[in-house]
């Protein structure tokens, strides 16, 4: 089955389908190939290389995005960048005198964090399109559906930097996160592409299985389930429970993808007060469905 526009040109029984095997499959990840058309597409690459040119350097704090343990991004243009787009730059992009070791279009990690609300373009596949609604609708994994988060991610050749294994529900209890992760560029392992930890969702996970070998005997096969290697346009669900990571882009090419996280409002799910991200009067969660969905399905299912 093949889904090219988005849920809603499926019959009921097929978005089960998609729903259960999003609940059930052993990575916990769902690709939708051919979610946004190539115009669309394109139109996200185009804005995400105007917002680049735009970035201007001169009054930059030098903000970096790390992940690490130890050194983790925690200063005031990070963490006031909830309502905001922000440009956080690759560890390596800058020398020890504070100077770009390249051009500012190759040193940009990625941008956030409310490229949906703010941007015209993002806003338009995020918050203003009927497929994106209907993703929300039928999937009835969040009763009133909001989106938070929201980022294009560069994976710049040669220094994108990984993105450790993490899971994104810690946002609300319950957990209620699912990502939206969009393919702008074709992406594969060489180029940083998402993998995610089989079976980190189940206790006993299956890494082989016992079959009759060729010479006659018997052996382990080693079940290694191919990661996805998503094209531009494909949108990606990443259930909140599933672990994902990236690995640093060593090639020549970018990665460019944009991504947003959906997490139910209260009375539904309540958002954790310690989360880094908080919402502002100003700038509420953005709701992403007109009505609320009546009944939904438990992401714990
Ligand atoms: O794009 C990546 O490399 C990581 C994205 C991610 O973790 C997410 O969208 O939740
Ligand atoms: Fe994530």
């Amino acid at each position: 089955m093949v889904m090219s526009k988005g849920l809603e040109y499926l019959t009921r029984g097929q978005v089960d389908q998609y729903q259960a095997k999003l609940l059930a499959c052993y990575r916990r990840y769902l690709r939708i190939p051919g979610f946004l058309g190539n115009d669309e597409t394109d139109a996200l690459l185009t804005r995400s290389k105007q917002l680049l040119d735009e970035f201007n350097i001169d009054d930059h704090p030098l903000t970096k995005f790390t992940t690490s343990d130890k050194n983790h991004v925690g200063d005031d243009y990070f963490l006031n960048s909830g309502d905001k787009i922000r440009y956080f730059l690759e560890e390596d992009a800058v020398d020890s005198s504070g100077k770009l070791t390249r051009d500012k279009q190759r040193a940009v990690n990625k941008i956030g964090h409310a490229l949906h609300e703010l941007d015209p373009v993002f806003r338009k596949v995020t918050l203003e399109n009927e497929k994106m609604k209907s993703v929300a609708r039928d999937l009835r994994f969040h009763n009133d559906p909001v989106a938070l988060q929201s980022m294009v991610i560069f994976k710049q050749p040669q220094i994108g930097g990984a993105v450790p294994e993490h899971n994104d529900s810690y946002y609300t209890s319950p957990p209620t996160a699912l990502g939206f992760w969009i393919a702008l560029e074709k992406c594969t392992h060489l180029n940083g592409a998402l993998s995610f930890l089989p079976g980190s969702h189940l206790t006993t996970p299956i890494t082989k299985r016992f079959v009759r070998t060729t010479g006659g005997g018997t052996g382990f096969e080693h079940l290694d389930v191919p990661e996805p290697t998503p094209e531009r346009g494909d949108l990606v669900l990443i259930h909140g429970s599933v672990l994902h990571k990236s690995e640093r882009n060593t090639s020549a090419r970018t990665r460019y993808a944009y991504t947003f996280h959906m997490i139910d409002s209260p009375p539904y799910a309540t958002y954790d007060e310690k989360n880094w991200l908080q919402p502002t009067p100003a700038m509420p969660f953005s709701r992403i469905l007109d009505a609320p969905n009546k009944t939904t399905v438990s992401m714990a299912a």
